[in-house]
């Protein structure tokens, strides 16, 4: 029953409330890829309305939704927040733009959109909301989920507050509450039970089991990262020894540091002291990605990022599968950044079929879905994998009932995989572990996996435009259909370079165009990148100086 117009006295609250986190006049912002983002003091009315939606989200779905406050790899200054769907899954398309038209009402407009989207949602307003909500460790976090507990408050809506969590941790907890326990256990212990639980018995399987000790160095990126993995310490094995590198008790958050920095400057992060050969990792500010690099004896840095993790995760994978004896439907999920060689390696080599996507998690995520076993990764280091419930039934029955012992076994290792994988999202801690786990598993070294096949030279750029908008693209973001002549430009310098390809489009996360080559030798993907960038700059509207040489 829609009856929010007979609940007068709670419009009434509503006001009182929303004027404590008034909506700076004019300020327009879009819920994107990643939810909303922008500079903390900018957020406070935008949380509120968030609580809003969450508890409004969760009368329609019956269900308990998720709201997190972080900006992820942004600068400290910056902020964010975005919602979880029941099962630990993005917030569904047909909400954002409800969450970005309620940001954008303007305080007296409020009330109106609220009874709208009520209305268009079907939204009963007799059925209890329940929302959960975490934070990062950005200094203005504290505050800003106040504000989300202010909207989930004035709409007589439930709340947990799990306070200091990592993104992935705030998705399963939404997931084992949806799931009645199903998932595990709606608590970080449950999270860390179920996780080491996992991990010990696969490395008690691993041949170097009691030999020596695993030992990585992580780069927490100043951020929830290092909380948590220092919760989790004393469920650790023995057999694998952490170190944690900017633990955020000296400098700032994803300063010169974490995941994302890394990727994009191919260089080790500050604060890490990296010997030879050691094995490291970075997490981002909300730990929901992570890359693995290492220095060799020469002194060169070797990034392995994203998709050499998927393609370590498919190869062991595929490798169990087979000894299972089951023919279940696997796939890898990438986007149009994955770098070429890791396309070629998992397609001819791995013979997994690949498909991409447009970016941004939930358009994996939502393809993996497809398979019985669906393992995506964006090139930076965010991904998981799925697997079906079918799959998930199948194998649990096979390592408890298989009479065939190497079969049996597999089935066991599988099994122990899908409990340590968190499927609800991409997930540093989680993800760490299952490659820990299969590095001890397969004997191999950071090397050994990273010479699995060699990237093809790249070259991501930016470039200001008045309004990206006016680039629309196709073929998951391969191909620009407007403005009118750029693709056509785009080809014909592609044609000027081997083993070439470029694309652009507009970031969902930033307010510029983003360029993407690659070329027989890094001189070319540079100078493609950049003539494609000036391409853009010419017709797309460029903003400011043209783009420079690289
Ligand atoms: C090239 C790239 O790394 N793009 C990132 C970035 O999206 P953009 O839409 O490109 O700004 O942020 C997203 C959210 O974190 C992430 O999913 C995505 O992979
Ligand atoms: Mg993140």
């Amino acid at each position: 029953m829609l009856c929010w117009e007979r609940r007068e006295m709670d419009f009434e609250e509503l006001k009182r409330y929303s004027a404590l986190h008034p909506k700076p006049a004019g300020l327009t912002l879009q819920y994107g890829t990643a939810g909303f983002r922008s500079k903390a003091q900018q957020l406070e009315h935008v949380m509120f309305r968030m609580g809003l939606l969450a508890a409004l989200r969760s009368r329609a779905m019956g269900a308990t939704i998720g709201v997190m406050v972080t900006a992820s790899h942004n600068p400290e200054e910056d902020n964010g927040v975005k919602l979880i769907d029941p099962l630990g899954e993005m917030l569904h398309p047909s909400w954002e733009e409800y969450a970005t038209q309620l940001a954008n009402a303007e305080d007296q407009e409020l009330q109106e959109i609220v009874t709208e989207i009520c209305q268009k949602a079907a939204v009963n307003q007799r059925k209890d909301a329940s929302v959960f909500i975490g934070r990062d460790t950005r200094p203005s976090s504290k505050e800003l989920s106040q504000a989300v507990i202010d909207g989930i408050s004035v709409l007589g809506g439930q709340y947990h507050d799990y306070g200091l969590v990592t993104t992935p941790q705030l998705h399963y907890m939404v997931c084992c509450q949806n799931t009645q326990g199903q998932y595990g256990k709606p608590t970080l212990e449950g999270y860390y039970q179920k996780l080491s639980k996992a991990f010990t018995e696969l490395i008690k399987k691993s041949l170097s089991s009691g030999e020596a000790q695993r030992q990585l160095k992580i780069d927490c990126a100043n951020g929830i990262g290092a909380l948590k993995l220092a919760e989790m310490e004393t469920y650790f094995p023995k057999e694998v020894q952490v170190q944690v590198y900017n633990d955020g008790t000296k400098e700032k958050l994803n300063y010169l540091c974490g995941a994302d920095f890394v990727k994009v400057h191919q260089k080790p992060p500050k604060g890490l002291d990296m010997k030879p050969n050691e094995s490291c990792c970075s997490f981002d500010g909300d730990a929901d990605r992570i890359v693995y690099y290492y220095k060799d004896t020469a002194g060169h840095f070797h990034l392995i990022d994203g998709d050499k993790i998927a393609t370590l995760i498919s190869i062991f994978l595929k490798e169990l599968l087979a000894k299972m004896g089951q023919t279940l439907k696997m796939a890898v999920v990438q986007t149009a950044y994955a770098n070429g060689s890791s396309t070629r390696y998992l397609e001819e080599t791995v013979k997994v079929p690949v498909h991409c996507v447009k970016t941004g998690v939930k358009h994996l995520h939502h393809k993996a879905q497809e398979f019985d076993v669906g393992i995506y990764f964006e090139a930076n280091g965010h991904g998981t994998v799925l697997f079906s419930k079918a799959a998930e039934n199948t194998i649990r029955q096979l390592a408890k009932e298989e009479k065939d012992v190497a079969k049996r076994e597999a089935a066991k290792v599988l099994e122990n995989m899908i409990d340590l994988i968190n499927q609800t999202v991409g997930d540093a801690i989680s993800d760490m572990l299952v490659i820990e786990a299969i590095l001890a598993l397969k004997g191999l070294t950071l090397q050994q996996w990273d010479a699995l096949y060699n990237d093809f030279p790249s070259r991501l750029l930016k470039v200001q435009v008045a309004d990206r908008q006016v680039i629309d693209t196709t073929d998951a973001e391969r191909r620009a259909v407007t403005p009118p002549g750029l693709q056509e430009k785009i080809d014909a310098l592609v044609k000027k370079y081997k083993l070439s390809r470029a694309f652009v489009r507009p970031s969902g996360t930033e307010d510029i165009v983003r360029v993407y080559a690659e070329a027989d030798t890094q001189e070319n993907a540079d100078a493609l990148a950049h003539e494609v960038s000036l391409a853009v700059y010419h017709l797309a509207g460029g903003k400011g100086a043209p783009p420079q040489p690289i």
